[in-house]
């Protein structure tokens, strides 16, 4: 069974069904790919999974359990995480506390912790320890993206969206992030991978979800999706889906 599930998941913004009737798992212990071409709707699920934007109709599902009315801070609660694909940091704090702030999710929890010492490990886990005091403002964006899920990881999620990650990254940065990603997802977390850089996605992904025009189109393995007739006709004229 999927850790998170949308199951018939419509959004309107107006006249325009951004998401329609989309029904997606995300599993423990996997990196699950959610890609489509510009405006297909990921950002939209992605919102309506976290709680910043109500669907039309249809349920968001984390363990079995029902969140589609929860509040954005329950769902961080229950162990929902997120990153942006515009950056939402405080670019004048440091890297260090751009990590510490989110210390305050796992209070709220009432577990103890000691948020010092998880800020440190965090920092260690995610390659950030040489960055820690320069001011997020200082940093390139390909670091500043390890940042946002350092931050989100800061929250002990069981269940992380990540919104075009990579983009800004150099190659170095991406197989490093690549090598992290891979690493979370073997020590259980379930990841889901917003991303428009296909190649990585191949290769990271053991499911992936296919967008177009807010319809799920496609939902297989890396090969099943490279040689689904529906997504190669998708993406004419956009990109290229290789792997
Ligand atoms: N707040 C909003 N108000 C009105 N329309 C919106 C809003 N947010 C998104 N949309 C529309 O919903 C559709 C889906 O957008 P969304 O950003 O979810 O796509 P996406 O797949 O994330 O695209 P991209 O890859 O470009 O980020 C688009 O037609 C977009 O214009």
């Amino acid at each position: 069974m999927p850790l998170l599930e949308t199951r018939d998941v419509t959004v309107r913004f107006g006249g325009n069904t951004a998401v329609d009737g989309v029904g997606i798992g995300v599993e423990a212990g996997r990196i699950t790919g959610l890609i489509g071409p510009n405006g297909a709707g990921k950002t939209t699920l992605f919102n309506t999974v976290t709680g910043l934007q109500r669907p039309a109709a249809g349920r968001v599902l984390l363990d079995g359990a029902d969140i589609t009315r929860l509040a954005p801070a329950r769902r961080a609660r229950l162990g929902l995480a997120r990153t942006f694909q515009r950056l939402e940091l405080f670019l004048s704090l440091s890297v260090r506390d751009n990590v510490r702030v989110a210390g305050d999710v796992l209070r709220a929890t009432g577990r103890k912790v000691d948020v010092e010492k998880e800020t440190d490990r965090v920092l260690a886990r995610t390659g950030l320890e040489d960055i820690a005091d320069l001011e997020v403002s200082a940093i390139p964006t390909g670091r500043a993206r390890v940042v946002e899920v350092a931050r989100a990881l800061m929250t002990e999620p069981r269940v992380l969206l990540l919104d075009e990650p990579a983009s800004g990254q150099t190659e170095r940065e991406t197989e490093a992030f690549a090598g992290l990603l891979t690493g979370l997802a073997a020590e259980g977390l379930a990841i889901c991978l917003v991303e428009h850089d296909l190649p990585l996605v191949m290769r990271l992904c053991t499911t992936i979800h296919v967008l177009d025009h807010g319809r799920l189109i496609a939902s297989g393995t890396p090969k099943e999706i490279q040689e689904s007739p529906e997504v190669v006709a998708a993406y004419i004229g956009s990109e290229e889906v290789t792997g």
